[in-house]
C-alpha cells in the first residue's frame, strides 16, 4: 500500500462520474464531503497487499496513528487514490481494505470520513505547509519486498 498523508486546514470532495463499472453504492449525502483540520490520507491499495489484507489494515493504522499524533490531528480523511502505484489491487480487495481502515480508525477514537470508492471526484485541499504536513509511507505484508 502507498499512502500520501497531507495535514490540511480542510479537504472537500464532490463525486463527478463513475470511474469503475461498479463503483461503491453511495447515498445522495455521500456525493459531497468535507472535514476541517484533518489528516488527509490518500491510499493506493496494491497487488502485493492481496496476500494479507488484514495485516495491511493493521500496518496502515499504526502508520496513520503515528503521523496523526505527531501533527496532533484527531480527524482523518480516508481517500481512495489509484495514482500512487502502478500495481493496484483488485477493486473489491481495495474497497474492503479501505472500509476496514475506516472502521478501525473509528475504533481508535478518530473522527473519520471516507471518500467514495470507484468515482472521479473533484476535490479541494488546503495543505498546512509545516515540516510534517506532507508525508508518504509504503507498507507491504511481512515477507514481501517493497517494489
Ligand atoms: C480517478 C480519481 O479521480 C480518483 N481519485 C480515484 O483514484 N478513483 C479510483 C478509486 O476510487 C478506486 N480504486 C480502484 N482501485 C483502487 C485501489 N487499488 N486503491 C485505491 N483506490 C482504488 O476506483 C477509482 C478508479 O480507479
Amino acid at each position: 500500500m502507498r499512502m500520501l498523508l497531507i495535514h490540511s486546514d480542510y479537504l472537500e470532495y464532490e463525486v463527478k462520474d463513475k470511474a469503475l463499472k461498479n463503483p461503491e453504492p453511495i447515498s445522495e449525502e455521500q456525493k459531497k464531503g468535507r472535514l476541517d483540520e484533518v489528516l488527509a490520507v490518500f491510499m493506493s491499495v496494491e497487488k502485493v497487499d492481496e496476500t494479507n489484507p488484514d495485516e495491511i489494515v493493521e500496518k496502515a493504522i499504526v502508520e496513520i496513528k503515528d503521523v496523526a499524533s505527531q501533527v496532533k490531528a484527531d480527524r482523518i480523511f480516508v481517500y481512495p487514490f489509484a495514482h500512487l502505484s502502478s500495481e493496484l489491487a483488485k477493486p473489491d480487495v481495495a474497497l474492503r481494505v479501505l472500509q476496514k481502515i475506516e472502521e478501525r480508525l473509528k475504533e481508535e477514537g478518530f473522527e473519520v470520513k471516507r471518500a467514495p470508492f470507484g468515482y472521479y471526484k473533484a476535490f479541494r485541499l488546503s495543505c498546512k505547509g509545516h515540516p510534517l504536513a506532507e508525508l508518504s509511507r509504503t507498507i507491504v505484508p511481512s515477507g514481501e519486498a517493497v517494489s
